[in-house]
């Protein structure tokens, strides 16, 4: 069973290991979270070359040396022989690994999720079911829409006024659960 965890990636080296469209999804999840990493393959698919700049490219067959101080790697070669190497490497070694063709191995997934600014919401089957993850991730696009951004940062400074200003714990409390009962034009009018 997975555990659930948000993770700040800024000081973290990364590595994926593989070119093709796999590798590719999960180096776009990463920059989205404005996160460059490094990427080896000896081959790589022609959507890569967008991304010169914006990651670092090697190209070359997979060698313990590339991983070997990054904290979190993701093998996603079509090699399954490769992909569990680096898999058993990267478990001995303290690494968080994500062997895109064995759940067994990963000691973490990537899970489909939607973010709207702050708010972020993902969704995992434990592996049964990829599309069924992606399914509800597009479920939910269409009850938190692009509104909650702007929402869940006034939230966040509705918030800190509250805690700065009610010392008594439990009305704190009250008030901070009675806040999300209030719409974004209701909260537009009380944050300054
Ligand atoms: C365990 C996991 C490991 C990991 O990669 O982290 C994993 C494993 C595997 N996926 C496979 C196939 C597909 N994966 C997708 C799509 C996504 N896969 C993602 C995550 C995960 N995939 C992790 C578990 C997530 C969970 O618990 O639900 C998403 C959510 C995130 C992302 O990758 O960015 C992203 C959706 C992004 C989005 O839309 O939001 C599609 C759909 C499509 O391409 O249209 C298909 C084809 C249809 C199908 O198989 O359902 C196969 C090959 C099976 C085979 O051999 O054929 C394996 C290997 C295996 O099963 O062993
Ligand atoms: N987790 C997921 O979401 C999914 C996982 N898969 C699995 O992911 C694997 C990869 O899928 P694709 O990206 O579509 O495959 P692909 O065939 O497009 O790409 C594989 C890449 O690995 C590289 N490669 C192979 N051996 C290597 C080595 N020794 N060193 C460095 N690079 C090496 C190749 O050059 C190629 O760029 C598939 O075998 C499949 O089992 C497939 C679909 C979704």
């Amino acid at each position: 069973m997975l555990y659930p965890v948000n993770i700040e990636l800024q000081d973290l080296e990364i590595t994926i290991i593989g070119g093709g469209e796999v590798a590719y999804r999960k180096c776009i999840n990463f920059l989205r979270f404005e996160k460059t990493l490094k990427v080896v393959s000896n081959n790589f698919i022609d959507k890569f070359d967008e991304l010169k700049g914006k990651i670092k490219i090697i190209k070359d067959t997979y060698k313990e040396e590339y991983i070997k101080n990054s904290f979190i790697v993701v093998a996603a070669t079509n090699d399954k022989e490769v992909n569990k190497i680096i898999g058993i490497y990267c478990r001995e070694n303290g690494k968080l690994v994500n062997v895109v063709d064995d759940i067994k191995l990963s000691n973490f997934t990537v899970p489909s999720y939607i973010k709207r600014g702050d708010l972020l919401i993902s969704v995992s089957t434990g592996g049964k079911s990829p599309s069924l993850s992606s399914r509800i991730k597009k479920e939910l696009e269409e009850t938190y829409d692009d509104s909650y951004e702007e929402y869940i940062n006034l939230l966040g400074k509705m918030r800190k006024e509250i805690i700065n200003n009610n010392e008594d714990i439990s009305l704190r409390k009250k008030k901070l659960n009675e806040l999300i009962n209030l719409n974004l034009e209701e909260l537009k009018l009380l944050v300054k």
